[in-house]
């Protein structure tokens, strides 16, 4: 399990930190934590705000305690969420002003070595500026001003936590298993029926296979299987091939071919670092292909195209330029991506196909230094300056990438949601070009700072 960076939002009771929660973790909240041994007291979910991806815990649900119990039972569930975190988001009632439990909660935050961002809710139109001030008294400096219920003041929100999730990103790579660069790919392969998915598994284990069959924990329906590749200097290199087999039978049985291959390939996802697509060449490429390509894309996965059955395709270049083209007239990013040539029959470019697989994990997971990222940026702007709409030049200010796994980025500057989607393409695709992400899937938002009414999302 990789840790992420871990938030804890910390108040008393009625301040809005269920509502700021539920904002952060937004549509997954069916996925939040509800683990034997975790209390009613706190609840946690994936969060994501702009690009930033971390966990958030929720100190919530106080309401059955009775006044007196309250601050000791509080107290309890508060040391134990900041333990957990890297920062403590301690939100306040921007309109209720400061009160003695606020006070009482900043002094055990201050003997605390987790560092504090200071919160005011409920700020949302003047009736909080009595509050906001009042709250220095705190000594946390002044506190970001929100309202959760609004979804203001989340590209604030995103200011403040950034610094502290990219020191927790920093440490983290030593502990992330995921990480290492000897930790097993996580490949799925997915294609329409016949594409010779079955073929390909089984050549690829061939005598190399290491553990067979049915792993604990991925799913009812997925099976991994690890075994090792033998790179061409003979280096082993394992691999955890996801196989949704128990899928693919059902989808015959069910007479669903189309829809279920879709279903199939989003479900392998899931597992996986790298999904190759593979495709019959002598069919080439069709629109379903192109939608799980996409698909694939949209799940922010690295993605290697691999034309099978090689050994019996006649005009082999025309093929291969075919395909190439229509992945270019294809959706914008599926541009670039990497086409391979396979036979599963004779074995034939399967190697080639593995590093290839390898080589897109590693852009996928990699992390450009801010140097190295800003002088990009700042030749990208130089060769083609954003554009000046009504006359008023767009400002870019900096760039900086927030996750890895696939590599996003927030752009900082002026009037960036005037940006023309072309202009945003070119520096995606300057970016892929420049900084060595090949044809993995980068993200890429744009935002102007200090700007509360933004993201609402
Ligand atoms: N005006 C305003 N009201 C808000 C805002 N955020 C939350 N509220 C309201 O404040 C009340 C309390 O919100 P909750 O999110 O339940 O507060 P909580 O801190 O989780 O409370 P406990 O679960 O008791 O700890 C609700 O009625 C919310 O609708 C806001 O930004 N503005
Ligand atoms: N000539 C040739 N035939 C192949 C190759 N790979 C697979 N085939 C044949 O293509 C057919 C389909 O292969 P499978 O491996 O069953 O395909 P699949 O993608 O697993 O099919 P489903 O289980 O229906 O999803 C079989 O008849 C294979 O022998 C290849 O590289 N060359």
């Amino acid at each position: 399990m990789s840790r992420i960076p871990t938030v804890a939002i910390v108040g008393r009771p009625n301040v809005g930190k269920s509502t700021l929660f539920n904002r952060l973790v937004g549509k997954k909240l069916a996925l939040v934590d509800d683990r034997p041994g975790v209390t009613r007291d706190r609840r946690e979910g994936d969060a994501h705000l702009i690009g930033l991806d971390f966990r958030v815990i929720d100190t919530a649900g106080y309401e059955d305690h009775d006044a007196q119990t309250l601050p000791g039972r509080m107290r309890i569930q508060t040391e134990a969420a900041i333990g957990q975190a890297d920062v403590a988001l301690f939100l306040f009632d921007a309109r209720a002003g400061i009160v003695p439990l606020d006070e009482e909660i900043g002094r055990w935050l201050r003997s605390s070595t987790t560092p504090v961002i200071l919160a005011a809710n409920k700020a949302e139109g003047r009736a909080g500026e009595q509050g906001i001030l009042e709250s220095l008294s705190l000594g946390f400096g002044d506190p970001v001003q929100l309202s959760a219920e609004h979804g203001e003041g989340m590209g604030d929100l995103f200011e403040a936590l950034l610094p502290h999730i990219e020191k927790a990103l920093a440490a983290i790579p030593e502990e992330d298993e995921d990480d290492r660069p000897d930790a097993p790919l996580k490949l799925a392969i997915v294609g329409r029926p016949n594409a010779g998915k079955s073929t390909l598994i089984n050549r690829m284990l061939g005598e190399d296979r290491m553990i067979t069959g049915p792993e604990a924990g991925i799913t009812r329906d997925s099976i991994a299987v690890d075994w090792l590749w033998h790179d061409p200097k003979g280096e082993p290199r394992p691999v955890r091939l996801i196989d949704t087999a128990g899928m693919r039978k059902r989808a015959k049985v069910q007479d669903k071919l189309e829809k279920m291959s879709v279903a199939d390939a989003l479900h392998a996802v899931d597992f996986a670092e790298v999904v190759v697509l593979l495709l019959d060449a002598t069919l080439g490429l069709e629109a379903q292909d192109l939608r799980i390509a996409d698909k694939v894309l949209e799940e922010g996965r690295a993605l290697v195209i691999a034309l099978n059955k090689w050994d019996v395709a006649e005009n082999a270049s025309s093929l291969f330029n075919g395909v190439k083209r229509a992945l270019e007239d294809g959706l914008s990013q599926v541009k670039g991506v990497t086409v391979m040539t396979v036979s599963a029959a004779t074995g034939k470019g399967i190697d080639q196909l593995i590093q290839a697989a390898f080589d897109t994990r590693e852009a996928w997971s990699k992390r450009v230094g801010t140097g190295e990222m800003n002088r990009w940026f700042e030749r990208a702007i130089e060769a083609n300056p954003p554009p000046a709409p009504g006359g008023k030049r767009i400002k870019m200010r900096y760039v900086t990438q927030v996750k890895t796994r696939p590599p996003s980025f927030v752009v900082f500057g002026t009037r960036v949601d005037q940006l023309p989607a072309s202009y945003e393409r070119y520096l995606v695709n300057s970016m892929r070009k420049e900084l060595g992400f090949g044809a993995v899937p980068v993200r890429m938002t744009f935002r102007a700072p200090k700007n509360p009414f933004d993201n609402k999302e």
